[in-house]
């Protein structure tokens, strides 16, 4: 599909239709890939969020919550299924729009679309599922006393995510909060909206009631930070860095409210001697090179043992060599730009620290000399590196992986946990019996075996440390936007019997 010359000039979506910003203020949209400036969104303040709660608030309530909050799950599936729908119908036109957004290669955009639309579906049949889980009995040691389970939905929800995969990071969500029954305001990077934005285009096109789904772009500041901080948000959801997890933390305390936090990591794969080379050597560069390393899971700390170690970076060499690094949008490419300048600048960074404390750059390190203009860079080897660089122990988020060698399984273990972070960790190894044991050894909220980051709708996904806390997807997805009431019922005729009845006279 070629670039649309213009892409779609869009207001924040708010109560059901399109507004522009209060103070009028617009954000410049730059291809990364290019460095052009391809259109802006709205740079939204607190005066937006205020409309935006505003109207999430009355979709929650209105009339009594027959239409969503309390509707029956089926209701709120049809929605959920239209909108998947929607997203399939335009499945390339919106990967068009994510690529170039955030320059990662438009197989990979095309990837997230189909996972966007799959993540709709799945939690439209939880939402139809949600009903029958209701009053749940709940077995007690007292006769005379009846107790079951409702599971409530929230409230307003408030969604604050990254820019890595901007769609879909909305999506995981997105769709369990509104198939929980919340209404949601959505506050996605100001580094990728746009299809975000889609997003709404596509609520009013399937007739989602009005305020359902509310979604304001602008600056963490200015637009995530009130929204954070609202009184009438019921939680706040968020995808991001550890820093800014942090200051959400800080901010929902104030009013006791609810927070879980999916924030960065420095995950490491253990790559043992037994293992068939090349294959093993797919995975670590899938599992740091993919969407150009920009992957909270990324596995960018490599553990290999010592006996391959020699024949594994030669081949991982010669892997990184053929990847194609190009436009995003043309054919085959497998690494595209970085986000932006600021990123590019970032990773740059940390490459020439990771050089001055004395690392080896094996491969890499540059812009890739064939392109000129757009954030590029190289896939990154680094070797000799130690437990107290900067590269071992900070995220990059950028496509660079630093290695270590082991001698026993205890010392790769031992390195694999040596990190504040505790997002996700892999093994790679023909000794099953070795991947379980290391599988529970490694402190994480994921582990992938003979992999690295597949990753499925149904499946918990969440971290650990200083990854955060509270897990996405699956129904553990569904219940982060449940409250869990209990119900007591006393139901004996006779009287409880505790005071001693009054005299009659
Ligand atoms: N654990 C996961 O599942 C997961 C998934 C994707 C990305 N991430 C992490 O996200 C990070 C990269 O994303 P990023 O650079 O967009 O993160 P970021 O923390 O800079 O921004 C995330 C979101 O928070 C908003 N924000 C910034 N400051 C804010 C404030 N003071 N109050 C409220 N909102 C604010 C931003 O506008 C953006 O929408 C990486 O650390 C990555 O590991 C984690
Ligand atoms: C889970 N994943 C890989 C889609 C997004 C994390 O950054």
């Amino acid at each position: 599909m070629a670039a649309p010359s213009a892409i779609p000039r869009r207001g924040l979506f708010i109560g059901g239709g399109w507004r522009e910003p209060s103070l009028g203020r617009r954000l410049p949209v730059v291809n990364p890939a290019t460095e052009a400036t391809i259109g802006d969104i709205p740079a939204a303040t607190a005066e937006d969020v205020e409309l935006a709660v505003s109207a999430a608030r009355d979709a929650f309530g209105r009339d009594g919550g027959r239409h969503w909050s309390r509707a029956p799950g089926a209701v709120r599936a049809k929605y959920l299924k239209a909108i998947a729908a929607k997203i399939k119908d335009k499945k390339s036109y919106l990967a068009l729009l994510e690529t170039l957004d955030s320059g990662k290669p438009l197989d990979e955009a095309a990837g997230d679309m189909e996972d966007v639309a799959a993540c709709f579906e799945y939690y439209a049949d939880l939402a139809e599922a949600l009903d029958g889980k209701q009053r749940a009995p709940i077995s007690l040691p007292m006769e005379k006393f009846e107790s079951y389970v409702l599971k409530e939905p929230i409230g307003v929800v408030g969604l604050i995510t990254p820019w890595n995969y901007p769609l879909l990071m909305a999506t995981w969500k997105v769709a369990p909060a509104l198939a929980a029954g919340c209404t949601a305001v959505l506050k996605p990077s100001e580094l990728a909206s746009l299809t975000c934005l889609e997003l709404g285009g596509i609520c009013a096109e399937i007739g989602l009631p009005p305020g359902v789904l509310n979604i304001i772009t602008g600056l963490g500041t200015e637009a995530g930070a009130p929204l954070a901080s609202h009184p009438h948000v019921d939680k706040i959801a968020f995808t991001g860095s550890t820093e800014t997890g942090k200051r959400i933390m800080i901010t929902a305390s104030q009013m006791v409210k609810p927070v879980s936090l999916e924030l960065g990591g420095k995950s490491p794969l253990i790559v043992f001697d037994d293992v068939d080379i090349d294959k093993a050597v797919e995975w670590a560069m899938f599992g740091c090179f993919a969407n150009a390393g920009q992957v909270c899971s990324a596995t960018s700390r490599l553990l290999l043992h010592e006996k391959i170690a020699k024949r594994f970076l030669d081949r991982l060499v010669a892997w990184a060599k053929s990847i194609k690094i190009s436009d995003p949008l043309e054919e085959g490419c497998r690494l595209g730009s970085v986000v932006s300048e600021g990123q590019y600048k970032k990773i740059m960074k940390f490459i020439s620290t990771a050089r001055c404390e004395g690392a080896t750059i094996l491969y890499g390190g540059a812009r890739p000399q064939h392109l000129k203009r757009g954030f590029f860079i190289e896939p990154t080897i680094i070797t000799n590196v130690s437990t107290s660089m900067q590269i071992w122990r900070e995220e990059v988020f950028g496509p660079v992986i630093c290695i270590k060698e082991f001698r026993t399984e205890r010392e790769a273990v031992e390195l694999a946990n040596d990190t504040h972070y505790g997002l996700a960790g892999a093994v790679i190894s023909n000794d099953l019996e070795r991947c379980e044991r290391i599988s529970k050894a490694i402190q994480s909220g994921i582990v992938w075996i003979n992999c690295s980051q597949p990753c499925f709708v149904q499946a918990p996904w969440g971290g650990n440390k200083r990854s955060g806390f509270g897990r996405e997807l699956g129904q553990w997805g569904l219940d982060n936007y449940l409250s869990v009431k209990q119900v007591t019922k006393y139901c004996s005729d006779e009287p409880y019997g505790w005071y001693r009845p009054p005299s009659k006279l």
